[in-house]
């Protein structure tokens, strides 16, 4: 379980601090939404490990995670768009994922099964900026499953697909999130994504999370 027990945090200039209390359980989307600046992406920010805060916890399964710097923190972060390196084919882009020294073999190996399980099975040879919007989605997240890491965080990930698209891509992530165990935090401004993905939920309101409806 992912639980984070009054994180509190304020950007310079705030007087009164954000305070973060919610828990997350593995293998489930949980949601938070809240209006425009009521400071989503600062919550985010402070999972990932990009700001730190002035006090509380991040625990998954008991370890506290605020010590640790982003890169070691067992959190990976999917966006709107841009997350890929344009001019790398699909595949490398995947292979990023990887630990270091992985030997060829066994990272071909890998990137093939990665992009099979997101369904793009055959196109880890072309480059990314040929990718469509979704495809690209798919490929992020094929990396994401190489990562291996068990906290999800994901800013508004449907937000630049169509309609059909976002409702393949938000599919695979909760069939993802439910296979791999992740703990998977949703924030979006689209109660249909919520509501199809999200089995708890939080709302942003005066610095503070409450629970959802
Ligand atoms: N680096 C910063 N310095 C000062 N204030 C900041 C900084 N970053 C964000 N803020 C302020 O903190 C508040 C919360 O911002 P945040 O980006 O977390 O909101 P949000 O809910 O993600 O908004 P949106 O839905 O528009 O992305 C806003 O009032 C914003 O102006």
């Amino acid at each position: 379980m992912l639980r984070v027990e009054n994180l509190a945090y304020a950007h310079p200039g705030q007087a009164e601090p954000y305070l973060f209390s919610f828990t997350a359980e593995a293998g489930q989307v949980t949601a938070v939404s809240g209006p425009s600046g009521s400071g989503k992406s600062t919550l985010l920010d402070l999972l990932a490990g990009f700001l730190t805060p002035s006090a509380g916890r991040i625990e998954l399964d008991q370890q506290n995670l605020v010590p640790l710097p982003p890169e070691a923190r067992p959190v990976s972060l999917l966006l709107q768009s841009e997350s890929l390196f344009d001019h790398l084919t699909a595949a490398r882009n995947v292979g990023l994922g990887l630990p270091a020294g992985t030997g060829r073999m066994e990272a071909a190996k890998q990137i093939d099964a990665a992009l099979a399980e997101v369904g793009l099975e055959g196109i880890g040879h072309q480059v990314a900026s040929t990718l469509s919007g979704g495809q690209k989605q798919r490929v992020a997240l094929a990396r994401t499953l190489l990562r291996a890491r068990p906290v999800l965080l994901l800013d508004e990930p449907f937000s630049a697909l169509d309609d059909e698209t976002r409702m393949a891509v938000r599919e695979l992530v909760g069939a993802l999130t439910t296979r791999h165990a992740w703990h998977t935090i949703l924030v979006s401004h689209h109660a249909d994504d919520v509501e199809a993905l999200a089995s708890r939920r939080y709302v942003l309101n005066q610095r503070r999370l409450v629970a959802g409806q």
